[in-house]
């Protein structure tokens, strides 16, 4: 930091942007922007939050300065200097907040993140831009200079000037600043003129600001249309302009999938407008917590108090995006107050109980849209089960699943799948693994393909945390297939005829001593058809993936034991009783008891280490072609 002199007033003091700062300006300015037109969106989204930021405020403070300015951006432009200014009546800056806003990066990773999107080529476009907490440098873009003059709603606040060529440096000296507020300015470089001419601008700001709560002025002309779009009644909304509202609130560049007007009076008033994106952002699926910080945004008498309100939607909603608002909070609501009123929670009761309706006539009236949207938010929309008891039984008729009787695509309700089983079977059938693939290639499948019994495929990893919590559905109890206690004893076809006991106990004895401690017990199976051996749980064991589950979140968590199940129709079980009759201590024997074992392990992803597994394959090739 040094000081200079300002023409022996105010003395003017440098800054030094931090390193990660300096190395994020590079990477704007020379290689991730792909739409330099962006900076101008940025501009007014940060004048927006700044009137915002006063109007709230309004509410409560009678010292703020200048109270009665009204709230507007105003922006000029002169095409042949090639010069632009955007002022706001905003909150304006203190020196601290313009040191701690505009000479460090507010978001921790930022840096990282962007880094990566470079070294995958990737582009940041306008659509991604955003997110980062970084808008205010895309300026740096289109012009080499920035100068931004502000003051503080504060009484008794000061004014600033901030200058940096986004090199490494900023300054900051005091002015004489008559209103609050901000006001940025610049000139252009040479091959982004264009922006300087009165059609871009407004293109631009039609383009992505015309939805922003404020006036946009150029010169004397309002540039974009203030509508609260959710006042509006059904039939008076235009879907290509509910459309770009929902691009401009939800920062997203897709349509949404579908949206939902809602009106309410009687207990309490409000008015929303909600929309269903097409698509869940990644991190929301896989990021714990991600959920919580969203929510449509709250106004209150057409004033925005919240942006993106917790309070308004149970955390399993909160992808839903959109805008309540309502006339029975007061506007100086505080947050707490906010989080506390009676009036919220009523409003969130009435939003779930509208927002589950309209995914069920989704379902019905339109399907193929409620399958892109089960797709992308049917595992969010799941943790609904365990958490809202209240509408447990709507969110239950929403699941949709994969079977052994769907075809790729299609999914059944558990509606279609107890009215359509026979009349004979008395449990619904599911089996739980990571995909629908692997899922088929399960032995323990066998015995309901054979008899034509339709079993759910669960493949969402969400699944086994709640589809087992169901318990019945139409007072039919759902099951695991790997339970030991599933009643196997119809048959289909005439089964062949089993060994006789004293061969087969022999095999079982053998099974458990080489098996020992790995297993809770052997025992004959009357569910495989064409394979040798399989494992199930005990009737009060965990299911395989859910063990597989836990065992991911915790890691000390004691493995449960399972148990072998023996097809003694099948010739390897067989054989195996005719070696033990010759002579119970070939070797032979014991080698393919554990890989029959540790195959079955293997099927179901619970094998740790495949070095035994292989150096046996190997014995065993060895003695079958062992030349006679
Ligand atoms: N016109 C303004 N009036 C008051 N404060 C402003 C103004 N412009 C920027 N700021 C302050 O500078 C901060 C940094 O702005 P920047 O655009 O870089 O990121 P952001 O607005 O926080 O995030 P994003 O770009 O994702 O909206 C803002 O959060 C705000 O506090």
């Amino acid at each position: 930091m040094s000081n200079n002199s300002n023409n022996g007033t105010s003395p003017v003091q440098e800054f030094e942007y931090k390193a990660e700062m300096k190395q994020l300006l590079d990477l704007i300015v020379h290689s991730l922007y792909t739409h330099p037109e962006i900076y101008l969106r940025e501009l007014i989204s940060n004048a927006s939050d700044a009137l915002s930021k006063v109007r709230f405020n309004a509410l409560t403070d009678q010292e703020m300065l200048d109270k009665e300015v009204d709230l507007a951006i105003r922006i000029t432009i002169d095409p042949k200097e090639m010069t632009f200014v955007i002022e706001d009546s905003g909150v304006g800056m203190t020196e601290e907040e313009l040191i701690a806003n505009l000479g460090t990066v507010a978001k921790s990773g930022t840096l990282g993140f962007m880094q990566s999107l470079k070294e995958q080529q990737k582009q940041l476009d306008g659509n991604l831009i955003g997110q980062f907490g970084v808008g205010f440098y895309s300026v740096f873009m289109v012009t080499e200079e920035v100068t931004v003059e502000t003051r503080s709603s504060h009484p008794g606040s000061q004014g600033f000037r901030w200058r940096s060529g986004g090199q490494g440096t900023y300054t900051i000296e005091k002015i004489d600043k008559a209103e609050r507020g901000t006001k940025i300015s610049f000139k252009f470089k040479e091959e982004s003129k264009e922006f300087a001419e009165e059609y871009r601008v407004e293109q631009i700001v039609k383009k992505y600001s015309n939805f922003v709560d404020f006036p946009i002025y150029l010169g004397e002309k309002q540039l974009n249309s203030i509508t609260a779009l959710w006042q509006r009644s059904k039939n008076e909304l235009k879907d290509e302009e509910v459309n770009e509202f929902y691009k401009f609130i939800a920062n997203d560049y897709q349509d949404p999938l579908d949206y939902l007007p809602v009106s309410v009076e009687g207990m309490v008033t409000f008015k929303a407008l909600l929309f269903l994106p097409k698509e869940a952002p990644p991190e929301m699926l896989y990021r714990q917590g991600e959920l919580e910080n969203h929510g449509p945004q709250l106004y209150v008498k057409k004033v925005l108090i919240q942006n993106e309100c917790r309070d308004l939607l149970p955390e399993y909603l909160r992808f839903i995006a959109g805008v309540v608002d309502t006339e029975d909070l007061s506007l100086n609501v505080s947050r707490e107050v906010v989080q506390s009123s009676p009036v919220m929670a009523k409003i969130r009761q009435i939003l779930t109980g509208k927002i589950l309706g309209w995914f069920e006539s989704l379902a019905k009236e339109q399907p193929e849209k409620f399958k892109t949207f089960y797709k992308a938010f049917g595992p969010i929309i799941k943790i609904g089960l365990n958490t809202d008891f209240t509408n447990r039984e709507k969110l239950i008729e929403l699941l949709r699943f994969e079977s052994t009787k769907t075809v790729d695509g299609e999914y059944v309700t558990l509606k279609e799948y107890s009215e359509r089983m026979g009349a004979d079977q008395k449990e619904i059938y599911y089996h739980s693994g990571t995909s629908k693939g692997q899922l088929l290639a399960h032995p323990n499948l066998e015995y309901f393909q054979e008899m034509g019994i339709e079993v759910l495929l669960l493949s969402d990893p969400v699944d086994v945390f709640v589809i087992p919590s169901i318990h019945e559905y139409d007072k039919k109890p759902l099951k695991s297939i790997e339970k030991a206690d599933i009643d196997f004893s119809k048959k289909n076809k005439e089964t062949p005829e089993p060994i006789a006991e004293n061969l087969l106990s022999p095999v079982l004895q053998l099974f458990r001593e080489t098996l020992g401690e790995g297993v809770e017990d052997v025992i004959e199976s009357h569910r495989l058809v064409n394979s040798p051996v399989t494992l199930v749980s005990g009737k009060d064991g965990l299911d395989s993936q859910m063990e597989k589950m836990m065992k991911m979140m915790r890691s000390d968590m004691p493995a449960g034991k399972r148990i072998l199940e023996v097809n003694t129709a099948h010739p390897i079980i067989r054989n195996l009783a005719g070696l033990i009759s010759a002579d119970p201590s070939n070797p032979l024997i014991v080698t393919a008891m554990k890989q029959l074992y540790e195959g079955a392990l293997f099927l179901e992803g619970g094998l740790d280490s495949t070095t035994g597994f292989l150096s046996r394959m190997n014995e065993l090739i060895e003695a079958a072609t062992l030349s006679r």
